[in-house]
Formats: C-alpha cells, sequence, structure tokens
C-alpha cells in the first residue's frame, strides 16, 4: 500500500492566472481547461484507477491558498491526494473544504478516504464550477519535489489549474496539478 503521509502537506505556492500568455498545446489546454469530472476523464483512459490519499488534515486557510471565498484564517479541511491511472500517477491535488462548506448534503465529505471528490460532487444536482485559473510550476516547486519523490522523470515546467467548486452554494476550492506522465502532456494521436 503505498504511503506518502510523511510528504503531506505538500502545499501549493502559485501564481494562478485566468488565461496564460504562452501558447499551451492542444491536448494540454484541452485537460486544463476542461470542467468535467477529471476522475471520469482519467478513468476512461485507463484500466484501473486510484487515489491515493497524501493527508488530510483540518488547518487554517494560509495565504497561499486563500481566494475571494475562503478567506486567510478560515478553518477548512486540507485534503492532498495522488490520482493514478494504471499504478502511474497522473495528477497531484490539494483541495480545500472548508468547515463552513461541511454541513447537511456535503458534511459527508470530510470522509471521502479514497473515493474520488469528483466521483461524488459531480452526482450533486447543486453543484456549481466557477472558472479556471492556471499555473506554472517550476523544478524548484513543491509539485517537481513530490515528482521526484514519486521518482518521476524531471520536467522543466508543470501546469495545474484551480478552480472553485459551490455545492448548494458553499464553497470548495480544488487545485490539481498534472505530473510528468499525465496524458496531458501527450500529444494528440500519442497513446493518451
Ligand atoms: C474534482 C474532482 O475530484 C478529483 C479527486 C480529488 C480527490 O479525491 O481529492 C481531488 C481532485 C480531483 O482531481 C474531479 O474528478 O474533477
Amino acid at each position: 500500500m503505498l504511503d506518502f503521509s510523511h510528504h503531506f502537506p505538500i502545499t501549493l505556492a502559485a501564481k494562478w492566472q485566468h488565461e496564460v500568455e504562452e501558447y499551451l498545446p492542444p491536448e494540454l489546454h484541452s485537460w486544463l481547461y476542461d470542467a468535467q469530472s477529471l476522475t471520469a476523464r482519467l478513468k476512461a483512459h485507463c484500466k484501473e484507477f486510484k487515489v491515493v490519499v497524501i493527508g488530510q488534515e483540518q488547518q487554517l486557510c494560509i495565504e497561499q491558498d486563500a481566494c475571494d471565498h475562503i478567506p486567510v484564517g478560515e478553518p477548512v479541511i486540507v485534503r492532498e491526494v495522488l490520482l493514478y491511472c494504471d499504478d502511474v500517477p497522473q495528477v497531484f491535488a490539494r483541495s480545500l473544504m472548508p468547515l463552513a462548506t461541511l454541513t447537511g448534503d456535503e458534511a459527508f465529505l470530510s470522509d471521502l478516504g479514497t473515493k474520488p471528490l469528483g466521483q461524488v460532487i459531480f452526482n450533486s444536482p447543486f453543484l456549481k464550477r466557477g472558472d479556471f485559473s492556471v499555473a506554472k510550476f517550476d523544478a524548484q516547486s513543491s509539485v517537481a519535489a513530490l515528482a521526484n519523490a514519486l521518482t518521476l522523470p524531471a520536467s522543466d515546467v508543470l501546469w495545474g489549474r484551480r478552480s472553485i467548486f459551490f455545492l448548494h452554494d458553499k464553497p470548495l476550492a480544488v487545485a490539481e496539478v498534472f505530473l510528468p506522465h499525465a496524458f496531458a502532456y501527450q500529444t494528440e494521436g500519442g497513446t493518451a
């Protein structure tokens, strides 16, 4: 059983931007801005999909995670996971679930375990998704260090996205970074 709990929290410092100036290959652009469930799209590309939980902890929202809907100091559950397709780590995800969101129909989200967040929230008729922001992560980033710990090849830059979901109008922030072997970096017509 894979255990990366000693790496928790990986954290994620990023300069999130709604649009990036530079050219994004079509496949990467498609994965970065796909509003559907990332879990569902990854599952469609592999035989065995799994979530490995790096860690989950109640914290007060820190500056680098804060956003319009989740301010610094807001009590949140931070959840960090790896999404695997056929034993290849595809995505590092860091989600912030405010305690104020984990009420009523959403209370069970604090106890997902290895169930993918997307698998449950996309079933909700009360789900809305805000706009995407994207960011690059360089070789000095915490995600690059995680990729190294996963013995993945070094890469100059990794790309990630962040969006705010609303469940019954209560916010939940999800950031996902595509790891070096991700389908997102494979050219069209490749194996992805
Ligand atoms: C939001 C989704 O859920 C995925 C699963 C996550 C989890 O289990 O923590 C986190 C981010 C996503 O990559 C999705 O599938 O789109």
